[in-house]
């Protein structure tokens, strides 16, 4: 059988998919979403001429002669309380950061450079240029510049930006909802009883720490075992709350117990493609399933604006489902957030020997550092798809084409960045 290609599987999840609307959120909750619409500044930044220092509002021709003339301090100018009036020849005003340059100074002289008389005058010990420590009025930005573009996400800087440019509502792109089911009778929750047979199901939150560091909100259903009704009931779960991505972890492959690509058909998900061309994770599977059909009708949930759930079917093993959702899953967040997601892919070359690859592309768990030459990658000698310690220990994938050659150490290889 001739596996689908992964660039094309990744083509057929992205294919039809629309971002998600805008919604309006007060500027505390702003952090980590993305702006729907571009930012424009609402004010000016500074909104004034303000002083960047500590010191005196002078005129620079009068201080050409330091320690020759005396100012006379006539006011004060402080950050939220100017100064009403003006400065004329022989004349200072005390001003403070961030203070308005009052009229007629054209410069500040630092305060480490006046010395103060006892008569309340000022002495300039040095001279000072027109036009230093002032911050000109629209420095940082001028009302109506576009401060920020659509699409970009929000951290603290941005944050602060759009706080600096007056918003304290933004319009932003509703937040994926990633609907996360774990199958197996073997699986319990980190910190529950493990019987002799069980394992800790850790996928789940591999998965949602991914899906969240791309914007996506994480519906966590829980732990269903092998068993087709209880698949179910989670499967209308996730269409009730109306996840915009369904991902489910397990039971992908052929086994007997192998039953959520089933129970998906059996809820109403048209199958895109089940099994793919790749090392870890070929059994990986792909799906739609359209919420009006099987809404549920006393959900009180927010009505889907999609219509169209997808369905990511993540194989069991904690490295094929990791590597798949890097692969598939953040670029579709990315897209339903109205991003888009770039792989970090990167030209290195091997630290050691690869044999030659079969008909699967490889994604090779391996420490990339810099040599003198560019980036070396050492791929790990243990790639079981079981073993996480590897991947937590990688930086990166060794991306290698079906059909590769026998590669020797020093020769030219791809590898995709983990960020
Ligand atoms: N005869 C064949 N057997 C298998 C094939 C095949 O092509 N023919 N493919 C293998 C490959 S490749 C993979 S990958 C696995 C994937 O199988 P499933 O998706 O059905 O996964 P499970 O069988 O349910 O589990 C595999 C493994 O992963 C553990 N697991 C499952 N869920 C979790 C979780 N949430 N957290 C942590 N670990 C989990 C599970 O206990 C198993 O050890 O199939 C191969 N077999
Ligand atoms: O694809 Mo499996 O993910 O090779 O272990």
């Amino acid at each position: 059988m001739t596996l689908l290609p992964v660039d094309e599987a990744l083509e057929r999840i992205l294919d039809g998919v629309k971002a998600l609307p805008g919604e309006m959120v007060p500027i505390e909750e702003a952090d980590g979403r993305v702006l729907a619409t571009p930012l424009s500044a609402m004010r000016t930044q500074p909104p004034f001429d303000a002083s960047a220092m500590d010191g005196y509002a002078v005129r620079a021709a009068d201080v050409e002669t330091p320690r020759e003339v005396r100012l006379r301090v006539i006011g004060e100018s402080a950050a939220g309380n100017r100064f009403h009036g003006a400065v004329g020849a022989g004349e200072a005003v005390r001003i403070f950061t961030g203070a308005p340059v009052p009229e007629g100074a054209d410069t500040v002289l630092i305060q480490e450079n006046a010395d103060l008389q006892d008569d309340g005058s000022i002495e300039a010990t040095s001279t000072v240029a027109s036009g230093r420590h002032i911050r000109r009025a629209g420095l940082d930005f001028v009302e109506g510049d576009v401060v920020l573009e659509q699409g970009r996400r929000l951290g603290p800087a941005g944050v602060g930006l759009a706080a600096a440019a007056g918003h304290a509502m933004l319009s932003v792109t509703e937040r994926p909802l990633v609907a996360i089911i774990a199958t197996g009778d073997e699986l319990v929750r980190p910190g529950e009883a493990c019987g002799p047979d069980q394992i800790v199901a850790s996928n789940g939150f591999a998965i949602g720490a991914l899906g969240k560091s791309e914007g996506a909100r994480i519906l966590d259903l829980g732990i269903v075992g092998d068993d087709s009704a209880a698949i179910t009931a989670a499967v209308q779960r996730a269409v009730a709350a109306g996840a915009h991505v369904l991902v489910t972890l397990g039971g992908a492959s052929v086994g007997a117990r192998d039953l959520v690509r089933q129970a998906l058909l059996d809820a109403g998900m048209s199958l895109d493609f089940w099994k793919i061309a790749m090392r870890p994770g070929k059994p990986l599977m792909f799906g739609r399933l359209e919420h009006r059909n099987s809404r549920n009708p006393n959900s009180t949930s927010r009505p889907d604006t999609t219509g169209t759930m997808r369905v990511l079917g993540l194989p069991g093993n904690p490295v094929s489902s990791l590597v798949c959702a890097h692969l598939f899953l953040r670029p579709l967040v990315a897209r339903l957030g109205q991003r888009s997601h770039t792989p970090d892919l990167r030209a290195a070359v091997l630290a050691s020997a690869l044999r030659e690859n079969d008909d699967r592309r490889d994604y090779i768990r391996a420490s990339v550092a810099s040599g003198p030459e560019g980036l070396i990658a050492t791929p790990f000698s243990l790639q079981d798809s079981s073993m996480l310690t590897t991947l937590a220990a990688a930086n990166a994938l060794i991306v290698r084409e079906p059909g590769a050659p026998a590669a020797e150490p020093g020769s030219r290889c791809r590898v995709l960045m983990l960020a």
